[in-house]
């Protein structure tokens, strides 16, 4: 993620080196201003007018110069904001599902939102912090030219504060970064409160619980972190700026011999000084902004992103135009856990499909058949064995993507998109119209410019929708996870002898993950599935000749089942 940061400020570097040059002008410029007072204030009074054209123009040159790097740089910082948001985005849709899932939905959010964010508090404060550096180096500079040992004792002091300031910084960063652990964990309940609202609603012991046992604890533990680090901050920030008194107090108190006998440098110190505090408690006040941005950084890594198409600069793989034969051979997948009972291997699966034929794939809960389609539509890469198009090996993440343009899917947790995303070339709307017809939605829901009027319909009509959204891609392969389980008995009878027929003769091959065993007849195949493995493989012309038994699959344990087609 840094170098995506890195990334974006060379993108920006003209305006980055115009604003940087705007704000050292208008640093030194103010610096001068301070030099300028202090030798007006050395003059007698008749003799200070001569100084004033160089006062008024240097006001004029500081107004322009901080205006205009300013403006440059809030320009230039919001361009990295947006930039690192759609970045981010493609990066966690460019990124293996698996490892998505692995991740979960609330580490993604929480980057989204408040590593995003923070990152982008540090980012907008670049304006300040480039402005306030300028004006501290030129303000140091005015100091050595009024004396440079003066400027070594006034270094050393801030240096001890520096010094002071790191060592906290330590103990802060730690804090913080136990506070954003407890920020993950936040959003993950955050995502309870939302899509378990029915459950908790039901029941007061469960709600109670959640909210007092998970939630109560993880704001606690977010809170306490948080305010942990910024106190250790607040008390860093405060010694540091304690260096400066102590600077001013020792060239005040200690006797000449040891500062200096000229009151003209003296009170060119003690007035830069004085202004300095202001430009180097802004600085310093960045400090715990800048331990949130590289937690934020931290966390980004962690989740270990893909780069983003364009990123990689490696070519995509053009899309298979036509499929005649996909092949899976001796594919396995598995979950691995720390816990015996959350491990699971798919496979070794041997799987080929050809065009214009319906394989139904069954099995009892839990035996793989979501993992096997997964696999097979190329969201999952097989940890072992081979997945071929057309004779052709599907290797890598760049092959991958370029296979799944060959599937349109609905699957059991489908999310339905409130438009025809992707699919809004006018020839597509008149057979979107008649598909509403057909399912029998139009009475509910119309389409203008390729936009559903309403997706507020029952579970059983949005799948509908979701099915018109994946016949309308036309693409070779069809896949249903248990599409029919929400629909009537009216629509399930539509579905499976007008609808899945009609993909066929247009020589689309469907799979569909199916309990529906009065319908199994009309699969040219059907694979059953138990614990990860195929069991029985029945075509309808073996299932004629043989009227009654399954074909059993050579499953034995590490010698993938065959099934070849029908
Ligand atoms: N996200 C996951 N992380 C870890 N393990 C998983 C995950 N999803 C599934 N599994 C494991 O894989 C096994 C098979 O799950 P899968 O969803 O493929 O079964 P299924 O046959 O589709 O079940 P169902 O009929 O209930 O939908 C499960 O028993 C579980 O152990």
């Amino acid at each position: 993620m840094m170098n995506g940061v890195v990334a974006l400020l060379r993108g920006s570097r003209w305006k980055l080196a115009g604003a940087g040059l705007a704000g050292a002008l208008s640093g030194l410029g103010i610096a001068a201003l301070i030099a300028l007072i202090n030798s007006a204030l050395a003059l007698p009074r008749a003799e200070q007018g001569r100084l004033l054209p160089a006062f008024v123009a240097l006001c004029v040159g500081v107004f322009l110069a901080r205006t205009a790097s300013e403006a440059l740089l809030v320009r230039l910082s919001q361009h990295l904001i947006a930039g690192l948001r759609c970045q981010l985005s493609r990066q966690i849709l460019a990124s293996p599902l698996r490892q998505l899932e692995q991740h979960g939905a609330h580490r993604l959010l929480a980057a989204l939102t408040d590593d995003v964010q923070k990152i982008a508090a540090l980012l907008t404060r670049l304006p300040t912090f480039c402005i306030n550096v300028a004006v501290a180096l030129g303000c140091f500079a005015y100091l050595g030219w009024l004396s440079w040992p003066l400027m070594l004792g006034a270094l050393a002091c801030i240096g001890i504060g520096i010094g002071v300031f790191l060592v906290a910084q330590l103990r802060a960063q730690g804090a913080l970064q136990r506070s954003r652990d407890a920020g993950d964990e936040l959003y993950k309940h955050f995502i309870t409160v939302t899509e378990g609202g029915k459950e908790l609603q039901m029941h007061r012991g469960r709600r109670s619980a959640f909210l007092t046992r998970w939630l109560d604890g993880a704001v606690a533990r977010l809170r306490h972190n948080f305010v942990s680090g910024m106190t250790i901050y607040a008390l860093a920030e405060s010694l540091g700026l304690l260096m400066f008194f102590v600077f001013i107090g020792l060239l005040l108190f200690l006797p000449p011999d040891y500062t200096t006998h000229n009151p003209a440098v003296l009170s060119g110190y003690a007035l830069t000084f004085l202004y300095l505090i202001t430009p180097v408690e802004v600085l310093v006040n960045l400090a715990p902004d800048f331990g949130q941005f590289r937690v934020a950084l931290k966390q980004l890594a962690t989740l270990q992103l893909a780069l983003a198409p364009g990123q990689d600069h490696g070519a995509g793989r053009p899309a298979w135009k036509t499929l005649q034969q996909l092949e899976l051979k001796g594919v396995t997948h598995g979950y691995r856990s720390e816990h015996e009972d959350g491990q699971f291997t798919l496979g070794p699966i041997d799987l080929s499909l050809s065009p214009g034929e319906i394989v139904f794939i069954t099995g009892g809960n839990g035996s793989g058949k979501t993992t096997l389609a997964k696999l097979l539509v190329g969201l999952y890469a097989p940890d072992s064995g081979q997945v071929s198009v057309n004779g052709e090996a599907v290797v890598g993440d760049a092959d991958r993507e370029a296979y799944r343009q060959l599937f349109s899917c609905v699957f059991a947790d489908f999310y339905l998109f409130e438009e025809l995303l992707g699919l809004d070339d006018p020839e597509r709307a008149p057979r979107a119209g008649e598909l509403l017809k057909r399912l029998k939605l139009d009475h509910k829901v119309s389409l203008e410019k390729g936009r559903f009027s309403t997706v507020a319909l029952s579970q059983g009509q949005r799948k509908r929708l979701a099915l018109l959204g994946a016949v309308l891609e036309d693409r070779p392969v069809c896949l249903f996870d248990e599409w029919a389980a929400d629909q009537d008995p009216v629509f399930k009878r539509v579905f499976y002898e007008d609808i899945l027929p009609d993909l066929k003769a247009q020589g689309r091959t469907v799979v569909a993950i199916t309990h529906d065993d009065a319908y199994f007849h009309l699969a040219d195949r059907h694979v059953k599935l138990e614990s990860g493995r195929i069991v029985s493989i029945r075509s309808q012309r073996q299932a004629a000749a043989c009227n009654e038994e399954p074909v059993a699959a050579p499953a034995t344990p590490g010698r993938p089942s065959q099934l070849q087609v029908g």
